[in-house]
Formats: structure tokens, sequence, C-alpha cells
């Protein structure tokens, strides 16, 4: 059946004590953008106007046949086949549902299946990236079909792709709670270890960290030594610190030490060397499956760097892969 045999218009005129087969939505740029009728307003006389004003010279009266979904209920089967963990749908608003974070945390979106979704026609998931930082009540994805009538069946393959994709119990789209980790911070150079000049990095990092529910527990200056940073690094480790944080001597002079320090150490390194910009200088490692991050100078002045991305996965107990510092590259040039 061609869905628009189901649906019949009438002159808004004609149309009072009639029916509104969908919401229908006023535009006025700068003031207002939102639902002037709700799905299933009867038409007065007093509407007509304002109907007009809107453009609405005519409105459909819908009669739904079997095998066929009107708009909002395909939103909401889509919405609901997706949703995971920290999520909470709204109800449909003008043939659309939101998926919306409960928590402050971190994004999960399964990008295959999203694409899969969308390549199939006359359906909109539109999402946020994956590792976005979401605030409670943040959009995360919308879910909409194009026409005001669909074919159950399309959206009962998206139902499908969701089992099929999410086979292994993960659900397509999540939040990931930030956990509180113990954090030691290891500041080195020698001008700022022989009080030369003024520790800057120490409150930047604590701020960065606390923002995500976690807490530098101590602070410890080294000159630039490798076997005093060395020794630093295993101070933490042992005093139960869950991430590890070497600031500075992280670039190409002969007194940048904290890279062959960190690798001294017997950790594990993921990269040295970050494909974004401010932030490329920094080092992942793992030492006994602790993070442990080399950071450079420019994290601290320049507001979003290549530890901003990584820090919230960290902190939302995430295991950093070589892969994922490969893939920061590609939208990585914010500027320096
Ligand atoms: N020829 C090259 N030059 C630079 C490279 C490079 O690859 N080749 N990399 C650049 C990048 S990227 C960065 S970022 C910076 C600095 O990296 P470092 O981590 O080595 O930073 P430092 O040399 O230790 O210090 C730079 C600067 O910041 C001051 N500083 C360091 N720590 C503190 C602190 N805790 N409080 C206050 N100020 C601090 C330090 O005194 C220096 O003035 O290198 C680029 N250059
Ligand atoms: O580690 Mo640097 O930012 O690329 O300035």
């Amino acid at each position: 059946m061609n869905p628009d045999s189901m649906l019949r218009e009438v002159k808004v005129e004609d149309a009072v004590g009639m029916v509104l087969a969908h919401d229908l939505t006023q535009i006025i740029p700068g003031q207002f953008k939102g639902r002037l009728f709700h799905k299933g307003h009867v038409i007065t006389e007093q509407d007509i106007p304002s109907l007009l004003n809107i453009g609405k010279e005519h409105i459909y009266i819908m009669e739904l046949q079997q095998g066929y979904l009107h708009e909002d209920e395909a939103a909401g089967r889509m919405a609901r086949a997706v949703c995971g963990n920290h999520i909470v749908l709204s109800s449909p608003h003008e043939g659309k549902v939101t998926l919306k974070s409960e928590i402050h945390g971190l994004a999960y979106i399964h990008k295959p299946f999203i694409d899969e979704v969308n390549r199939l026609g006359e359906i909109a998931m539109a999402t946020v990236k994956s590792d976005t930082v979401v605030q409670p009540g943040q959009a995360l994805v919308g879910t909409r079909v194009i026409p005001l009538i669909v074919e159950e069946s399309k959206i009962a393959t998206v139902e499908r792709l969701a089992a099929e994709y999410g086979g292994g119990g993960q659900a397509l789209v999540s939040v990931k709670p930030f956990r509180s980790l113990k954090v030691g911070l290891i500041t080195t150079g020698s001008e700022v270890f022989k009080g030369r000049i003024q520790d800057k990095f120490g409150p930047v990092v604590r701020n960065k960290v606390a923002a995500f529910g976690s807490e530098v527990i101590e602070q410890r200056l080294v000159s630039d030594d490798m076997k005093r940073i060395v020794e630093e690094i295993h101070y933490f480790k042992d005093a139960g610190c869950e991430l590890i944080l070497v600031t500075g001597g992280m670039s190409v002079d002969p007194d940048d030490r904290t890279p062959g320090a960190i690798k001294a150490s017997g950790a594990e390194i993921v990269s040295y060397g970050t494909p974004m910009l401010p932030g490329s200088m920094l080092m992942m490692a793992y030492l006994d499956g602790i993070p442990i991050m080399g950071l450079p100078g420019c994290v601290m002045h320049d507001p979003y760097t290549s530890f901003d991305v990584l820090l919230p996965r960290v902190c939302a107990g995430e295991v950093i892969l070589r892969e994922d510092i490969v893939a920061m590259g590609y939208g990585g040039m914010q500027g320096c």
C-alpha cells in the first residue's frame, strides 16, 4: 500500500473538529522554534488564523493501516532499541525522540551500527561522537523517520540490526560514569624544584582531574634527574595511586628526562607522541596496569590538549590502546 493513501488532505477552513495527525512547528527566527500544536489536538475555529500564519492551508487526516507506523511511534521504537545505561528517553516531540544522559559521564556510541541504520534511508539517527563528555540532561542521540508514515518492517530492521550489533550484551548508546581515581602528580623541572620560578602545572592539573571527580592526593617536585623521577613514579605506585601524571620535560632538550624516566620505571609505553596539536609531546604508558601520562608544557596554558581528550577516558576506566592514539590525528589539529 502507498502510505500517501492513508493521508487525506483537508483545507484548514474545513478542518474544525478534526484531529491533528502530527505536531505542527512554528519557527520565528531569533525568537521561537517549537511545537505550536500537538498531535491529537482537535482543531477549533480560533486555530485557523494561527495555522494559516505558519503556512498550513491544509492538514492531514490519517488512517493508519496495518503494517505502518506513525513517525512518533517509529522514533520511540528506534530509541528503545539502542538505549543503554544511564540514558533516559524523551517523549516524542515533532516526530523526534531524544536520548539524554542521566549523569556526568563519557558517551559511548556504536558508530558502525549508527552508519548502518542511516544507510537504510528514510531514517535519521543523529548522535554526539563517542567519548564526548556529557552533562546530566545533555542530549546524546535524536531518532526520527523522515516520512510521516513509515513501513513497520523498516523499524523492525533497525531493531534486528540493534540486536545483531549489540549481541555481546553491550548497548549501542550508553554513558559511562567517571570513577574517582587517586592521582599522584610529579612535577619535573630544575627551575621549579630550585624555586627559580613558581609551579604553574599543579593548579591546572588539580582542576582538570577534579572536573571528573578524581583527586590529586599529593604533588612532588623533582629536578631534571631521571633516577629521581623513576623513584617518584614508584613512590606513587606503592602509595596506591590509580593514575600517575608527570609534568614537563617532555620535549627534545637534553634536560627533558621525563619520557626516559617513564620508560625506565618499567612501564609499557603505548605511545610517546600523540597526533594532536596542542599536546603532541604527551606520553601514554602503563605500569602494572596503572596509567602513567607524561604531560608536556602546553597542558599548563592551552585549555584543550591531548590530555583533555585522554583524561576523561582514563577516568571512565578505559584502557588506552595504540589505535586510540592513532585515531586522534584525524581532527586533532586544534590550533597550536
Ligand atoms: N625543537 C623543538 N621544540 C619544541 C618541541 C619539539 O618537538 N622540538 N616541542 C614543543 C612542544 S609540543 C612543547 S609542549 C614544548 C614544551 O614541552 P616540555 O614538556 O618539554 O616543557 P619544558 O621544556 O619542561 O618547559 C617548557 C616551559 O614551561 C615551563 N614550565 C615547565 N614546567 C613548569 C611548571 N611546573 N610551572 C611553571 N612553568 C613550567 C618551563 O620553565 C619552560 O619555560 O616544547 C616545544 N618545543
Ligand atoms: O605537546 Mo605540545 O602542545 O604539542 O605544544
